[in-house]
């Protein structure tokens, strides 16, 4: 058993482009601990989404392997790697996402039923609880804030219990404040032992992770760990990008 929850080795991904191939990817080898949260910053291009997408199985590397513990993703079938990212990894993304005519709570069971699962109400009404929303079982999206679609999102995310919970961008579409709501959701999912790897262009949401890795040209050209907002927006200007 290995303590990693997600390790990539020499992981390349490259495009045909029309005027010859993009790297978006450069051999990047990475391992993130088990029950840490780890922030993904990086200039517009320098290949974030895509080590995510790669990461969590949504796309194929070009070159090199990704593991999610002790399992190899490069060389799952679509149907396997659709199995275990269904059962294995858990999302939220910067748009909620949530199907508007179902409830918080048919959109926090939904997960379940497409893993062949008949959900537990009160496993469900638990995950909306842990998210601050156990009241709100019964609103549908357009009935609650934004900061509350998007912990119905996080509820959804986490029902499967996966091995990693990632966030791309999951506070862009939030005011600072209930931004912080839900970074501090995740910062406590992390310290009761959720792995969270997020990846956000804005240095306070990133002063919340453990470890922040600063991408460019798709290599991890530097990393912090527990560092202040104020060090994370230096060193992304350091690097040419302009924080937000
Ligand atoms: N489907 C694709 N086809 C061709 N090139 C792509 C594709 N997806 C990404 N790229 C290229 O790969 C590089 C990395 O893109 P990626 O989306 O991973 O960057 P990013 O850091 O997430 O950028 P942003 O912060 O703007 O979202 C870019 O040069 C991009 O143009």
């Amino acid at each position: 058993m290995n303590h990693a929850a997600v390790r990539l080795r020499s992981v390349t991904r490259s495009y045909a482009g029309r005027s010859g191939a993009v790297t978006a990817l450069d051999a990047v080898t990475l391992d993130i601990p088990r029950g840490s949260f780890t922030a993904v910053m990086g200039p517009s291009g320098s290949g974030k989404s895509t080590l995510l997408q790669c990461t969590a199985g949504l796309d194929r590397p070009t070159a090199g392997e990704v593991f999610l513990g002790d399992t190899e993703l490069t060389g799952l079938s679509e149907r396997r790697l659709t199995l275990l990212r269904r059962s294995r990894i858990g999302f939220v993304f910067q748009a909620f996402n949530l199907l508007p005519a179902l409830t918080a709570e048919q959109n926090v069971a939904l997960p379940l039923r497409l893993a062949g699962r008949r959900p537990k109400r009160a496993e469900v009404l638990a995950v909306l609880e842990r998210v601050g929303l156990g009241g709100r079982a019964g609103h549908r999206p357009g009935e609650l804030s934004g900061g509350q679609q998007q912990r119905v999102a996080l509820a959804r995310a986490l029902v499967t219990r996966p091995d990693v919970l990632f966030g791309d961008e999951p506070t862009g579409a939030l005011d600072s404040t209930t931004g912080r709501g839900v970074l501090t959701l995740l910062r406590t999912m992390a310290d009761d032992g959720q792995t969270v790897i997020m990846v956000t262009h804005d240095p306070v949401a990133a002063s919340y992770a453990d470890r922040v890795l600063f991408l460019a040209d798709g290599r991890v050209r530097d990393e912090l760990h527990a560092p202040a907002a104020e060090e994370i927006a230096s060193r992304m200007t350091r690097m040419g990008a302009v924080p937000c």
